[in-house]
């Protein structure tokens, strides 16, 4: 079946049916629980992220969708169709790995018309929609290059021309931008989250990396242990995360365990705080204390010149481990050097209190 890319005129003429819905999915491989009762739907024309450390399933879950793996037990269903038992090649789901698998023999244009030809379509529609497919991710001038004399990035546009050129419904990502290098990841990210806008197509997409989900994403599912452990807006995540675990893993974060929550917050149970809700000034620099915030005496550890500002780490005066982010002003100010005294300052509204034991 043919879909249209094209982004729906009228927002409420959208098909509530979730592109993708998982039911109690779980997959074993002999005794490792690789993905362990997960539920999750996500919508038509969504950018839906599984971020998790390595090992924590999402790319085994990625595989239960596109039908590589056959669930132990559980339901798939695309676009309100139960797919379970379905093959690969019937589902409208299309992968893009992290290694691209181009064929090296064949031209670029070959390669993105490589699946229409298994489709059966004719050699002028093949050649004028693969064209077309590659004009989308800006290579339309290297149609007739051989993989090989491409870089990494415009190897990466090529698997993404390949896949969008079959117009499927959904397209799953395996950490697609994993070979790259900083700079040509960031570029990557802009134009994905840009083609994922224009076509209106489903990008699921796994990464380890939190800071490339929370820029992409419309929503997260945070994985440990083959179960999401929070499912969000990248907002939500970042600023409520769930546990000490979510917490930990998007983003830097400073942890308080119940003992120490009590201690210096008064209050019960784990809590959190961001790096750059803290302000530091010097010790002594006096400003009325404030019922609304917490205060507290430290010293510098160590500061690290991060280009954009500087991150700190701090020891209170009773051996609470903290550290702070502070945004260059651009001033010549001195930033706090190692074993100066200061003043750490927080709003209580910025501590995030966790679900206990996780
Ligand atoms: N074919 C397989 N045979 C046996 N165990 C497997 C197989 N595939 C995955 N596993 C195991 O299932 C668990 C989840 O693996 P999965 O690849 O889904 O994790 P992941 O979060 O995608 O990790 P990564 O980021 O490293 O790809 C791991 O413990 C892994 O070793």
């Amino acid at each position: 079946m043919s879909l249209s890319t094209s982004a729906p005129a009228d927002p409420a003429a959208v098909d509530r049916t979730p592109a993708i819905s998982l039911r109690g999915l779980r997959k074993t491989f002999g005794d490792v629980v690789a993905v362990d009762d997960v539920d999750l739907d996500i919508a038509d024309g969504e950018f839906f992220s599984m971020l998790g450390p390595s090992g924590s399933g999402k790319t085994t879950v990625l595989r239960l969708v596109a039908g590589f793996e056959q669930a132990t037990a559980g339901t798939v269903r695309l676009g309100g169709v139960d797919v379970t038992r379905t093959a690969p090649f019937e589902r409208d789901v299309h992968t893009v790995f992290q290694d691209y698998a181009l064929f090296p023999h064949m031209s670029v244009l070959d390669n993105v018309a490589y699946g229409l030809r298994v489709r059966g379509l004719g050699k002028k529609a093949r050649r004028d929609r693969a064209q077309q497919a590659l004009d989308t991710v800006r290579l339309g001038h290297l149609g007739a290059r051989r993989p090989t004399q491409l870089s990494g990035g415009q190897r990466q546009r090529v698997a993404l021309a390949r896949a969008i050129v079959l117009q499927p419904r959904v397209l799953l990502l395996d950490e697609p931008l994993g070979a790259l290098d900083l700079k040509l990841r960031e570029q990557m990210q802009v134009e994905l989250k840009q083609l994922q806008r224009e076509l209106g197509i489903t990008f699921v997409f796994v990464t380890h990396d939190q800071e490339e989900a929370l820029t992409l994403s419309d929503r997260i599912a945070v994985f440990d242990a083959g179960r999401i452990q929070q499912l969000g807006t990248p907002r939500e995540i970042y600023e409520n995360p769930a546990s000490a675990y979510v917490a930990g893993f998007v983003g830097t974060t400073n942890l308080f365990d119940a003992a120490t929550s009590q201690r210096i917050l008064g209050v019960a149970g784990e809590h959190a705080v961001r790096p750059e809700r803290l302000r530091l000034a010097p010790a002594g620099a006096s400003t009325d204390p404030r019922a609304d915030e917490i205060r507290l005496d430290a010293v510098v550890v160590e500061t690290i010149y991060l280009g954009t500002g500087n991150r700190v780490h701090l020891r209170t005066s009773d051996g609470v481990e903290l550290v702070a982010l502070e945004q260059s002003t651009g001033s010549l100010d001195d930033p706090e050097h190692r074993g100066d005294d200061v003043t750490v300052r927080f709003a209580r509204a910025d501590v995030v209190p966790l679900s206990t034991g996780s």
